[in-house]
């Protein structure tokens, strides 16, 4: 391995395998924050007094700053203007301060208080969390962006789709660990603030793994220096030329289309298992995990297969086609039993790895790759305002249409951390949001179609294999 690195980094295999496995495990670290807190919305409501809306208000703050501020595009002109190293090391450094911020407010006790935000009143607490969570939205926000240029540019022409499928399974691996060790964790240590402690620990190394990529890939760039290799710098007027291609915008809104009835869906996931399944709190992350888990295989198998048969349109409208299926079966009440839950996740993790694993490969084919950072950010940030919206649309729902049964004492079920006279449990119906769920997906649908329509008018090659012979 050492003698295939001192030979030449920009032509070695391995090297270019082991920048993979750094920058995934990074973004491994950062998925784990971004879904440390959805098993603990159940103690979140009776430790801490948290209500859904308050859980939708915090998990929508992963956008505020991209969206709002335009963190997203100013990161992706930054991606294009000083490269992957900048920007990646700059990512790392705000998530981290991110993090810190939300492990503060949810481990310090605010003693009730409250502020007022255009005419609502948010507890202390629940405001400086959605700040931190706001702040490290915008860290692994550009982190993605980054690491996927970074990724173009050590596979480009090789095993582009598989790389950015194993890529994304490792990310995955942070959600899982998220969903299925987190509630185990706070319970374990009785408090809800140590799972988001461990997952500080855990970015930490993670930027130390970023930063051994950069010593890789600052090497590649002197090897490469004279070479046509090189990119040709980004320009201002390059965002112009973006937005004027059609294929960008079906796939920007196909991306925040899909994606919100599934990040979303699953920060609410754990908490459906437990009111329309009658899973307990402490095992409700489980079977959400398995979506998550099973991606980790099945993604780089459908890069895989992108990469050598094509066909990337096709896939993603299939994806689009299931996720409908598995949300509307969600919503129907009577199918209330735990075996159902299951397959629906499974199907649901299956449509969950067709889709990106075709899409995220696909842009280069649209986008030159001088402007491909700026290309990912246009369309995360458009993402971001379903990442955004849609968790606070469904956190308002249920408190105001779905509330079934208010305010009943579940002392008995809880053990230690709290007197029993402040437990009080809020029961949900899910049957509309998860409507809500199915109705993205349908949209999808539709996207993928214009898509795959636009692909065949303008040749951009998607339904090509990504391999070149
Ligand atoms: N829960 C993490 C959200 C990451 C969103 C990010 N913009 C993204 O779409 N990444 C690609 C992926 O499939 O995770």
């Amino acid at each position: 391995m050492v003698a295939a690195l001192q030979k030449k980094i920009s032509e070695s295999a391995t090297a270019r395998w082991i920048v993979l496995a750094l920058v995934a495990f990074t973004m491994l670290c950062g998925y784990f924050i971004t879904d440390v807190m959805a098993p603990l919305k159940p103690m979140l409501e009776q430790q801490m007094g948290w209500s859904s809306s308050d859980y939708g208000f915090f998990t929508s703050a992963y956008g505020w700053f991209n969206v709002f501020l335009l963190m997203l595009i100013f990161g992706g002109m930054i991606l294009d203007k000083m490269g992957v190293r900048f920007t990646g090391l700059m990512s790392t450094v705000i998530m981290v301060i991110g993090v810190g911020i939300k492990y503060w407010a949810i481990a310090s006790d605010f003693g009730g208080a409250s502020v007022t935000i255009f005419g609502s009143v948010i507890s202390s607490q629940v405001l400086w969390a959605a700040i931190g969570y706001a702040i490290f939205g915008v860290g692994i926000e550009i982190a993605g962006i980054t690491v996927s240029k970074i990724i173009v540019k050590w596979f480009k022409g090789k095993e582009l789709a598989l790389a950015m499928g194993l890529e994304m399974a490792c990310a995955r691996i942070g959600t899982a660990l998220a969903l299925s060790i987190t509630p185990l964790l706070a319970e374990e240590f009785g408090s809800v603030s140590m799972p988001i402690l461990l997952g500080l620990l855990l970015l930490c190394i993670g930027m130390i793994s970023f930063v051994v990529f950069v010593v890789m890939d600052t090497k590649r760039d002197r090897e490469l220096k004279d070479s046509a290799e090189l990119e040709e710098p980004f320009r201002f007027r390059d965002i112009f030329e973006i937005v004027r291609i059609k294929g960008f915008w079906y796939i920007a809104i196909l991306c925040v289309l899909f994606y919100s009835a599934v990040f979303p869906f699953l920060k609410y996931a754990p908490d459906l298992m437990f009111n329309k399944f009658g899973i307990s709190e402490k095992l409700s992350g489980i079977i959400p995990a398995l979506l998550p888990f099973g991606t980790i295989l099945l993604t780089p198998f459908f890069g895989n297969l992108y990469d050598r048969r094509g066909k990337g349109a096709t896939i993603m409208l299939v994806g689009s086609f299931m996720i409908v299926a598995v949300h509307l079966l969600f919503a129907v009440p009577a199918f209330t039993n735990w075996l159902l839950a299951l397959v629906l996740i499974i199907t649901l993790g299956i449509a969950f790895s067709l889709v990106p694993s075709a899409m995220w490969p696909s842009v280069p084919k649209i986008i030159p790759e001088n402007k491909l950072g700026t290309a990912y950010a246009l369309i995360f940030w458009i993402q971001n305002w379903g990442l955004m919206g849609v968790p606070y649309l469904i956190g308002k729902v249920l408190d105001n249409y779905c509330v079934v049964d208010n305010a009943t004492t579940v002392a008995e079920e809880i053990t230690g951390v709290v007197a029993p006279e402040t437990v009080t449990r809020v029961a949900y119906d899910y049957t509309v949001p998860m409507l809500i769920f199915a109705g993205l997906g349908v949209l999808s649908i539709l996207f993928a179609f214009l898509l795959l329509r636009e692909n065949k008018k303008m040749g951009y090659g998607l339904q090509q294999p990504n391999i070149r012979k």
